[in-house]
Formats: C-alpha cells, sequence, structure tokens
C-alpha cells in the first residue's frame, strides 16, 4: 500500500486520485487511567477544510499526533494517502504547523526557509512559499523581530516547502491579534484553494465557522458532531430571545414555560428557549421589555449544548 503512485495538490492540483487525504477507524490512545482519544472514525477527502473543536482536553491534539504518526494508536488505524501517517510525512505529502518550537531568532525569515529547503530533495522554489505565505516582503527581518503572527507564517511558508497534499496545524492562530488571524487565515485560505487538504485545531469557534467546511467537535476523546457550521448550529435546538429589559428578575425569566437559560449584560438580556413566542409575548405584556430580537442558535452555544458535562451521546 506505501508504494501506491499518488499525485498530490500543488505540482499537479488538478489530478486527484480516489485516495482519502485521512481514514482513521476506530482510534484509540490512553494516558494511563484518560481515555484521550476513545474510538475516533474519520475519513477526510481531498481538498476538504477540517476544524477540530473542543474544549480542552477533549483530544484534538492527540488525534492530531495519531494522524501525524508522532503518537500510535492503541488500537484502530490510522492512513493518509492511503499509507501510513510516517510513510506519508517521509514522502513529503503531510506537513504540520505547530504552536511553538522550529525556529532560530537569529536567522532571517528568507534564511530559515532556504536551510529547511536544503533538506528536501525536491522542494517549492523559496521565493513562491514566501509569497504564498504573504511574507516575502519581510524575508531579510531577523526571526527573533517577527511578530507571533509573522513567525506562524514562517511556519506556514516551512511547511508548504515539500508542496504537501495534507497541512495539519494545531492550534496555528492562538496569541495573535485579530488582524493577524484574518490575514493568516486568508493566505492559508488562498493556499487551500490550489486543492490541499487542510486540518486544524482551534480554540477558536469564529475561526471554525468562517474558515472550515466541516466541523468535527470532539468531547471526552470522542466525535460528537460532524458536519458544516450550519449543521451543527441546527444541532442545538431552540431560539435566543435578546431583549432589553430593565429592572426584570432573572428567576421570573427563568420560570417562563419553555426557557431554558437566561444570561444578562446589564439589562441586555439573551434567553435560550424552545417555545419563543411565548416568551416574547410574556415579556411584552407582563415585564418592561424593549427592543426585542429573535435569532437562531449561533455556534457558541451549540458548542456548549453539544461538549457540556452531562451530555452523553
Ligand atoms: N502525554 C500525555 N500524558 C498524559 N496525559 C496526556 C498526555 N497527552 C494528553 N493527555 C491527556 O489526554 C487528554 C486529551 O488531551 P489533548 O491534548 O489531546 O486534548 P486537546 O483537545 O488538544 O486539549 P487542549 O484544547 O487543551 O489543547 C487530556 O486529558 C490530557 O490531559
Amino acid at each position: 500500500m506505501d508504494n501506491a503512485p499518488l499525485t498530490i495538490s500543488g505540482r499537479a492540483a488538478v489530478e486527484t486520485g480516489p485516495l482519502l487525504a485521512v481514514d482513521a477507524r476506530g482510534i484509540t490512545k490512553r494516558f494511563g487511567r484518560v481515555a484521550a482519544v476513545a474510538g475516533v472514525d474519520l475519513q477526510i477527502a481531498r481538498g476538504e477544510i477540517v476544524a477540530f473543536l473542543g474544549p480542552n482536553g477533549a483530544g484534538k491534539s492527540t488525534t492530531i499526533d495519531m494522524l501525524l504518526g508522532l503518537a500510535k494508536p492503541d488500537s484502530g488505524s490510522v492512513s493518509v494517502f492511503g499509507r501510513s501517517p510516517r510513510a506519508a510525512i517521509a514522502q513529503g505529502f503531510v506537513s504540520a504547523v505547530l504552536q511553538t518550537g522550529g525556529l532560530l531568532n537569529d536567522l532571517t525569515v528568507r534564511e530559515t526557509v532556504e536551510l529547511t529547503a536544503s533538506v528536501f530533495a525536491d522542494a517549492r522554489p523559496v521565493d513562491e512559499v514566501l509569497e504564498r505565505a504573504g511574507i516575502r516582503e519581510i524575508g531579510d527581518r531577523m526571526v527573533g523581530k517577527c511578530s507571533g503572527g509573522q513567525q506562524q507564517r514562517l511556519r506556514f511558508a516551512m511547511a508548504l516547502l515539500s508542496d504537501p497534499g495534507l497541512l495539519i496545524l494545531d492550534e496555528p492562530t492562538t496569541g495573535m491579534d485579530v488582524e493577524g488571524r484574518r490575514d493568516f487565515w486568508s493566505a492559508i485560505r488562498a493556499d487551500a484553494a490550489r486543492g490541499r487538504t487542510v486540518v486544524f485545531a482551534t480554540h477558536y469557534l469564529d475561526e471554525a465557522d468562517a474558515y472550515a467546511d466541516r466541523i468535527v467537535l470532539l468531547r471526552q476523546g470522542r466525535i460528537v458532531a460532524d458536519g458544516t457550521a450550519a449543521e451543527i448550529r441546527n444541532l442545538a435546538s431552540g431560539r435566543v430571545v435578546h431583549a432589553t429589559i430593565p429592572d426584570a428578575d432573572p428567576v421570573a425569566l427563568a420560570a417562563i414555560p419553555g426557557v431554558e437559560r437566561v444570561e444578562a449584560r446589564g439589562e441586555r438580556f439573551a434567553i435560550t428557549t424552545q417555545d419563543s413566542d411565548t416568551l416574547a409575548r410574556t415579556l411584552l405584556t407582563t415585564t418592561t421589555a424593549r427592543d426585542l430580537e429573535i435569532t437562531g442558535q449561533n455556534l457558541e452555544n451549540a458548542f456548549l449544548a453539544l461538549t457540556s458535562e452531562g451530555q452523553d451521546r
């Protein structure tokens, strides 16, 4: 299997074979008494952009480690483009952008990429990867003088050298400001438009919402939801009624039939309910509520509903 012919994105983006980028079947990984990954089945098609989302300790990094061959599953199997993760990496089909490490402060951005390129038999041209990562203009800057966002883009540039079919990013924008995150993702998105498969773990729901075709929601080592952002939002039923209610009594609000959760920010309330008509009627006729707004569930509510304690699916 490991020697199957393969043409991947980048150099030959148009030629895509039938192989899945990732095919994980029943993978588990324990650390002592902790089941970090407790039976994950995951098939990722070529060209998909997939976000792993989940609370701390959900098993995102452990799953990524197994996709990268850095950790061996206790049971189950992982294949990447039809071969073992290690073989896929050795052949340049997979690259990773991890959060830390791997950079020398005393080299320039360009020198860093050149040095990395020298270890590949068949690397992409340095200018091309600098351009694709959006850092060509800072090629002469010392790495130690680059911002966190620029350093992550440098890691991205290094990851592009082998023109991998699969790019794996573990919380790539942690610590970046809003603009840095937006710029970083535009570079990733533009590159992924060429057919590259991208898998990333994140804590930022808005990133998963904005940049992933598909969200895999993990909790306690298991997949609790898998779908588009819209599909995940729909898994959390009910509506949210927003209203400004001076002198409100939160206990009385929570007692209105259908109400599931009451959150207040000053006089502005967000009330999650299974019956928004009854709630709106009650608010308008029995309280001082004004400026009512009724919306569907957002990704954050769905995330909390699907990953909170007591949810056992
Ligand atoms: N090397 C290790 N030794 C012991 N326990 C570990 C190890 N690596 C992970 N774990 C445990 O496995 C579980 C899953 O951890 P993992 O890092 O995969 O979660 P995560 O979803 O990436 O979390 P975070 O969002 O906090 O990065 C956690 O309970 C963690 O403490």
